[in-house]
């Protein structure tokens, strides 16, 4: 409480925090007396082959369902990103931009030490469930609903482009049509809906962001689409499946969000059944990336800020850890290094002279830096009218900055989006 003078009375002002304390309160977990909003729990480890590779958070459902409650309230079913972005409870939003942000607030690449890392690692859950808090209706309204890049060719549409970006993966996996099929970190479900159309395969979504599971499953209703696919609240870290329970499993720039790839590869082995295939385009630096080369770190910790990712590995160590989680490794590309004519990257570069039609304008504009400068006074000036909770524009400038690094992680030759890789589980 801060106290001011009012006509010789004192008068007790609410500052945001008191506000906010007792929403933070209410999401303690009972059971550990951490504050679940960031804090874990060392209660499980994922295992491979006995040997245990990170501690999991606790989940706790129930007290995320209710935050997704207070922070999205109706904004559910709102039409666009836009239109949900203005109606959030401001001291839930309050809360969710606190808990990501203390990851990466006056964290800089200078001065980032192996324990900042090891930090985010720890609450990796929490970190990547409330960016997408934060982020989910900008994606939408920036983007769409499949939440990926994808390679573009000459005269073909941005979501046209998208779309073969995931029948790509779907034909690679061996997707077919009544199979049973996982989309491990599913976003609002775009490519599940968009896979499920194209192979008549049923697919179960996983995600560890309520909101977007609401949005999913709206999604797929308006399309007709309920009995072919479900989504489902959970860690990938730790799902809830049982062993060999899916004919196929993929994952589209979603397993970036885990604390350690081996941990979430894993998982993924566990479900499928064996002679079952796994098929991901994963975010990675290159094997170029030097840890000790400052703009090298400059670089990833901008894409890790902008993205809501705990830890970002190489090549290699993506190769080594499906390897090392029991897969047979079928094929492996980066498939930015195509000889494509249009660059992976160039919406977020903002370099309009990749547009392919005049339909596309209206997309692309809102990802280029005018469409993101305009965003940033925009969203500014919606929270001092009181339009917007406040955080509105620290996320869009986080995820601004997080397509600055990206742009340039691609540029040097650092990063990668969309790095192939089709791996089977040994048949019994
Ligand atoms: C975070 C991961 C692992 C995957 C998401 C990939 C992309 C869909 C996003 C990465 C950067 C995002 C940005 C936007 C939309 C979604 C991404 C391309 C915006 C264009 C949304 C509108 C904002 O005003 C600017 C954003 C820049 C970054």
């Amino acid at each position: 409480m801060d106290i001011f003078f009012r006509r010789k009375q004192i008068v007790r002002r609410p500052t945001l925090n008191s506000v906010v304390a007792p929403l933070k309160a209410r999401f303690l977990d009972s059971r550990t007396s951490n504050s679940v909003l960031g804090f874990f729990s060392f209660n499980k480890l994922t295992m491979v082959s006995s040997k245990p590779v990170v501690p999991l958070e606790k989940e706790d459902h129930a007290r995320d369902a209710a935050f997704m409650k207070a922070l999205h309230g109706k904004s559910t079913d709102a039409a666009g990103g836009f239109a949900a972005m203005l109606s959030k409870d401001k001291n839930a939003k309050q809360v969710a931009v606190d808990e990501y942000f203390k990851h990466f607030d006056n964290k800089r690449a200078e001065t980032e030490t192996d324990a900042d890392r090891e930090a985010r690692t720890k609450e990796y859950a929490s970190l990547t469930r409330h960016y997408y808090n934060l982020a989910t209706d900008l994606y939408e309204y920036g983007w769409g609903q499949s939440f990926h890049f994808c390679r573009y060719s000459i005269g073909e549409s941005f979501y046209q482009a998208i779309a073969r970006h995931e029948h790509y993966l779907a034909m690679k996996t061996g997707i077919q049509a009544g199979m049973k099929v996982l989309d491990v970190g599913c976003g609002v479900g775009g490519p599940a809906r968009e896979i499920a159309k194209f192979t008549d395969a049923h697919i179960t979504g996983l995600n560890n962001n309520d909101y977007q599971i609401e949005r999913a499953t709206r999604y797929a209703a308006k399309e007709g689409l309920s009995g072919q696919l479900k989504f489902v609240k959970g860690d990938f870290m730790q799902m809830s499946f049982p062993d060999n329970s899916f004919d196929a499993v993929y994952a589209i720039e979603a397993t970036v969000h885990a604390p350690k790839l081996v941990g979430v590869y894993s998982e993924i082995y566990r479900v499928l059944k064996p002679g079952g295939t796994f098929g991901v385009y994963e975010w990675l630096m290159t094997d170029k990336y030097d840890n000790n080369n400052l703009e090298h770190r400059d670089i990833r910790l901008a894409i890790e800020e902008g993205n809501g990712i705990s830890n970002m590995v190489t090549i290699s160590e993506g190769l080594a850890a499906i390897k090392e989680a029991g897969f047979e490794l079928l094929h492996h590309e980066d498939l930015a290094k195509r000889d494509d004519p249009i660059p992976w990257y160039w919406g977020i570069a903002g370099e309009v002279k990749y547009m392919q039609s005049y339909w596309d304008l209206f997309t692309v504009l809102r990802m280029t830096h005018a469409g993101r400068t305009a965003v940033h006074h925009f969203t500014g000036l919606l929270e001092t009218i009181g339009l917007a909770p406040k955080g509105t524009k620290k996320t869009a400038d986080a995820l601004a900055k997080g397509a600055d690094g990206l742009v340039a992680g691609a540029k040097k030759d650092l990063f990668t989006p969309m790095y192939l890789m089709v791996a089977r589980k040994p048949a019994n």
